[in-house]
């Protein structure tokens, strides 16, 4: 038996889809999940999600981060689900589906996906950075020149830390770039390493840099490519949020299922 997989990517964070309508994918298999996403033996990706069928929403994402481990919401695999499910037909120009934070709704606009993500209400100050959860948990820094920061180095000493090392958390390095754009690095959590790109925090970014005034929508830069973050802010809580940016194709394949486990 083989996995026939599709590679998407949105702003450089690439996943390795499966169309698991069929349930046919070995959903508790964790170091099959990793040997795929492995970039030297595997196939390689930041994660891998699951497509498949739910009787109230169009369909349900299950993502996956390169290390195995079932994660929490993906911002950016969210996106390529959306560009995904599109061409499967199993959607059309919008789309209302649970992912692990709950449900979403989606549209597709050309190149572009929008992607509405549930309400922030609670931002937690520390010292002079903030923590919070936008789909998976965020620790977000204003640093200057974000280009030349060690990412993966500071990101790791974070997310190590006391506080952090037992859930983990994904790092955030912002750097204001005018007064509605922003600048953003991420370490994250479960690839352990710098992605070019996150969707999840992108999104604690530009809200963060709301709380300190940015106005809405909050245009991203990030080293994958560039995003947009609208949101409406009610003190210190967010509603009508929306994350919008690209989501493609990049190539298909298939993995046979025997020869991927025999690599673990
Ligand atoms: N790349 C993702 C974030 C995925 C979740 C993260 N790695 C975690 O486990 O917290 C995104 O685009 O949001």
């Amino acid at each position: 038996m083989a996995i026939t997989f599709y590679k998407y990517q949105g702003t450089g964070n690439d996943f390795v889809m499966v169309d698991n309508r069929k349930r046919a994918f070995p959903t508790d298999d964790e170091a099959l999940v990793k040997q795929i996403c492995d970039r030297r033996t595997g196939v390689g990706a930041d994660g891998l999600i699951l497509l498949q069928d739910h009787p109230e929403y169009d369909f349900e994402m299950v993502y996956y981060n390169a290390d195995g481990r079932l994660g929490s919401m993906c911002g950016n695999g969210a996106r390529c689900t959306v560009r995904f499910a599109r061409q499967l037909g199993v959607i059309e120009d919008v789309a209302c589906f649970l992912a692990a934070d709950g449900e979403h709704q989606a549209s597709v606009e050309r190149d572009l996906i929008q992607l509405k993500m549930n309400d922030v209400n609670k931002i937690e100050q520390i010292g002079a950075d903030f923590y919070l959860n936008t789909g998976s948990p965020h620790y977000v820094c204003f640093a200057d020149n974000v280009k030349d920061l060690d990412v993966y180095a500071e990101g790791r000493a974070i997310r190590y830390s006391d506080r952090f090392k037992a859930e983990g958390t994904n790092v955030n390095f912002v750097e204001l770039i005018s007064e509605n754009e922003i600048f953003v690095r991420t370490y994250e959590r479960g690839v352990e390493d710098e992605t070019l790109s996150c969707g999840t925090g992108v999104t604690a970014c530009a809200l963060v840099a709301g709380l300190r005034g940015l106005r809405s929508p909050v245009a991203v830069r990030t080293l994958g490519g560039d995003l947009e973050v609208a949101f409406k802010r009610d003190g210190d809580s967010f509603k009508h949020i929306n994350l919008v940016g690209p989501a493609k194709q990049v190539f298909t394949g298939s993995v046979p299922l025997h020869q991927a486990q025999q690599q673990l």
